[in-house]
């Protein structure tokens, strides 16, 4: 089917959604065509494997940038020799060094440990110019929305959904909703994006943004500096959103020109024209439309165990008796016991155990700048037990180090670390001891999040400065900075203080890349300008799906809301390099207790007791299931338990992909329905037949319960014929070739992408062997 775009007045998201459209198909899905891919170790194993098991290979290397960031130690490399003297942790281990395999297989570009450039994966694609406004970006990561702060369109995807981009350089989408949060007025001296998105998710709350695209406007966000602006963006996926945009200005080109892989001379001005063609148009229709008052923000700090309990720092601990919704109340009191918190406690009052600056919302160098600011001349307070920084990418830290600021950090007790996530998730050795309370800069708060049983804060970087110079949250705007030239925060950065860094791009040395790999990338110009496949059979998906059309199972009950991925599969069971074997990591915190002697016992947790053990079909009654990480561990782990089925009121949006993709159906239903007909089902243990054809739910007497349920025409037909959409999707191969010839045209600024870094295989110092047999330079 002909794609034509309304040729009405359009949103941001509209104009970058119609420039990529490959393909629509009759029942209404589209085939997007994707311009940034970037990898990492976590959540491309398995799907580097299902490649290789096709005899597939990446299409598009020039628009596919890999890094390892998720696990590996933060300690200083000065002495970093191989990947198995370095990385202590197994399977950790084992995830980097498959990474680095199938980079080199797959002639994909990679900055490895060795490699000045290696950070974060939202952190390295825009400092290198890989990240362009008006893009397609995706990465098998839910923060990838970072990106859309140059008005790309930019989303977190599974691992199945890697694979799919990595053979075909598409992505099969339904089209989202348009919301705008406009954001009216200043924000007050000391107030940063970060306290403005964690007081807008405490707003609109974590489901806020599901099913849409949000495009943050208004005078507030034009006023961002870009770091700001993706920080915003980063946290969309925290509101719910499949993405936020913030459309591109010069405050973006600014940012954008002159890094390496940012188109040059005539492309660059071809860009331009065409980036300032990417803005909502007068009349444009959004179907949520959000207006803050940016003089009402003031600095916002978490309480509980999701981004949406964000409280002023004025303000105390919420108090469950005033809370009416009896699923609110008891997610509440939930959240004050596992935070260890008393109801009506003043925020200022809470002491603080250990300090995290970092992360791809807050490891940027004016987050560092601004903490700093705050540290300059004081001491860690002695109750503080660690505070770390660890900056979001290797030329982040070196910038900051050629600014002193990481003297100021450790002069006040801070350690100063290598780049990556770190304690954000802990898939790494940072991580939390249970019971101790984190000022956090990172994004989540979810339970267990930086280590079981801990606890985590989320907040602006000056104010996990503050928080650890004080001992206790603190609001900024009464903090005593010393020893500065100015005397407030430094949160407003100039777009010089941008050149600064966008300086520190250019100036990298001898980067290192497996050797076989920086062959294939310099040879294979041609090869990997797609030809048309004549072996592309619709099979069954390498995850080994099967056609799914009837299932009668047990049914168990599960009384929660903003069930996060992270308890559904928390962290350590991430570091897997396969698709199966995840079945005592489901739930694992609520299904598992240690005992005296650390052994793991099993609690109450409904899924450890009969008839339940058996269930095939979980019914949940709060919304938002599934909300938070893109890891598709999480539906690999229900079915690896046995569940096939899911019935919620609501789902994050990435969940709901990757379930699809594995075989396991999400039903949506509405909250009444679910609480009046099923979960007094659920409750006894009693049977649910679901009938996928016909789109019904009956009970085991075959009374019809549900007459009808939604879904999605191209969905349905996937699962129950148990398809690969790979292999649906190489039957395009026409679309897919016309569109990429429109794009040499249209949008030759885009070609090169990856393919135009430069590697080097000199050693920069020592020389010393790795695995690949090629010279790493020692740190
Ligand atoms: C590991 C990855 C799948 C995950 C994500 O998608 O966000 C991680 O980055 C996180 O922050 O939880
Ligand atoms: S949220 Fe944390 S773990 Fe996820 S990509 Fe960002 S820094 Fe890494």
């Amino acid at each position: 089917m002909v794609y034509v775009p309304s040729t009405g007045p359009r949103t941001l998201y509209d104009k970058v959604f119609d420039a990529h459209v490959v393909h629509q198909d009759e029942n209404g899905s589209f085939l997007l065509y994707i311009d940034r891919h970037l990898v990492h170790e976590v959540t491309s194993p398995q799907a580097f494997e299902g490649l290789e098991n096709a005899g597939r290979k990446v299409r598009r290397i020039d628009c596919t940038l890999a890094t390892v960031d998720h696990n590996i130690p933060t300690q200083s490399r000065k002495n970093f020799k191989s990947l198995d003297t370095f990385i202590e942790q197994a399977d950790s281990r084992l995830q980097v060094k498959t990474l680095e395999n199938n980079v080199k297989q797959f002639g994909v570009p990679y900055f490895g440990m060795s490699e000045s450039r290696q950070g974060i994966v939202h952190t390295i694609g825009p400092e290198e110019g890989f990240t362009l406004p008006g893009t397609t970006v995706v990465c098998g990561d839910s923060h990838t929305s970072t990106h859309g702060a140059f008005g790309s369109l930019a989303f977190g995807i599974g691992t199945s959904e890697v694979e799919h981009v990595l053979a075909t350089q598409t992505i099969i989408q339904a089209k989202s909703k348009n919301m705008r949060i406009t954001v009216n007025g200043k924000l007050s001296p000391g107030i940063t994006s970060k306290d403005l998105i964690l007081y807008i998710i405490g707003l609109i709350g974590t489901a806020g943004g599901t099913g849409s695209v949000i495009e943050f406007a208004g005078e507030a966000i034009e006023a961002l500096s870009m770091e700001a602006r993706m920080s915003m963006c980063n946290m969309s996926i925290e509101a719910g959103a499949r993405a936020g945009m913030i459309r591109p200005d010069e405050n973006t080109f600014s940012y954008t020109k002159g890094r390496p892989l940012a188109p040059k001379g005539a492309e660059w001005e071809k860009a331009v024209a065409y980036w300032k063609t990417l803005k909502t148009d007068e009349g444009a229709k959004f179907d949520h439309e959000i207006n803050i008052e940016a003089a009402d923000v003031i600095p916002t700090i978490t309480w509980g165990t999701s981004p949406q309990d964000a409280l002023p720092i004025t303000g105390s601990v919420p108090d469950p008796k005033n809370v009416a919704d009896p699923i609110k109340k008891s997610g509440m009191e939930r959240a004050l016991s596992y935070m260890g918190l008393e109801a009506n406690t003043p925020l200022k009052s809470i002491k603080v155990d250990k300090v995290f600056i970092g992360s791809c919302t807050n490891g940027r160098i004016e987050d560092l700048r601004c903490a700093a600011a705050v540290v300059k001349g004081h001491k860690l307070a002695d109750s503080i037990k660690l505070a770390m920084v660890v900056p979001g990418s290797g030329l982040v830290k070196k910038q900051a180090e050629e600014e002193g600021l990481h003297k100021v950090f450790q002069e006040a007790g801070f350690e100063w670390r290598e780049a990556g996530c770190s304690m954000c998730l802990g898939m790494n050795p940072d991580i939390l001891e249970a019971y101790e309370r984190c000022a956090s800069t990172s994004n989540r708060n979810f339970e267990g999040r930086q280590g079981a049983l801990s606890r985590t804060h989320l907040m602006s970087p000056a104010m996990a400065a503050a928080a650890g110079i004080a001992g206790h949250f603190v609001d900024i705007r009464e903090f005593e900075y010393k020893n500065q030239d100015k005397g407030s925060p430094k949160v407003e950065v100039t777009s010089d203080d941008e050149k600064e860094l966008e300086s520190a791009a250019y100036d990298h040395t001898e980067p290192v890349q497996p050797k076989e790999a920086t062959q294939d990338v310099a040879n294979d110009e041609l090869k990997d300008i797609p030809v048309k496949s004549n072996d592309t059979p619709v099979k069954a998906a390498a995850s080994g799906m099967k056609p799914f059309l009837t299932l009668e199972g047990v049914s168990a009950p599960l009384d929660k809301a903003n069930v996060d991925t992270d308890a559904i599969i928390p962290k350590q069971f991430l570091k897997t390099i396969k698709r199966t074997g995840l079945k005592t990591g489901l739930f694992y915190e609520w299904r598992f207790r240690k005992d005296d002697q650390g052994k793991d016992q099993e609690t109450d947790f409904v899924l450890n007791v009969e008839p339940w053990r058996e269930a095939e079909v979980l019914v949940v009654t709060g919304d938002n299931f599934g909300c938070g990480s893109s890891r598709e561990h999480a539906p690999w782990a229900l079915k690896d338990f046995g569940i096939k089925s899911i019935i919620a009121p609501s789902y994050g949006d990435i969940f709901y992909n990757n379930s699809f993709k594995n075989g396991l159906l999400p039903i949506r239903l509405d909250q009444q329905i679910i609480l009046d007909k099923l979960i007094p089902i659920a409750n006894k243990g009693g049977k649910l037949c679901i009938d996928l054809p016909n789109q019904k739910i009956l009970d085991s007497n075959g009374a019809v319960l549900v007459d009808h349920f939604e879904i999605e025409p191209f969905r349905k037909h996937c699962l129950v014929n148990g398809l690969d959409d790979i292999g649906i999707t190489l039957q395009k191969e026409d679309f897919i070739s016309k569109y990429e010839a429109l794009r040499r045209e249209k949008y030759s600024f885009l070609e090169g992408g990856s393919k135009l870094l430069k590697f080097d295989n000199a050693p920069r110092r020592k020389a010393v062997t790795t695995t690949f047999d090629t010279v790493h330079q020692d740190w």
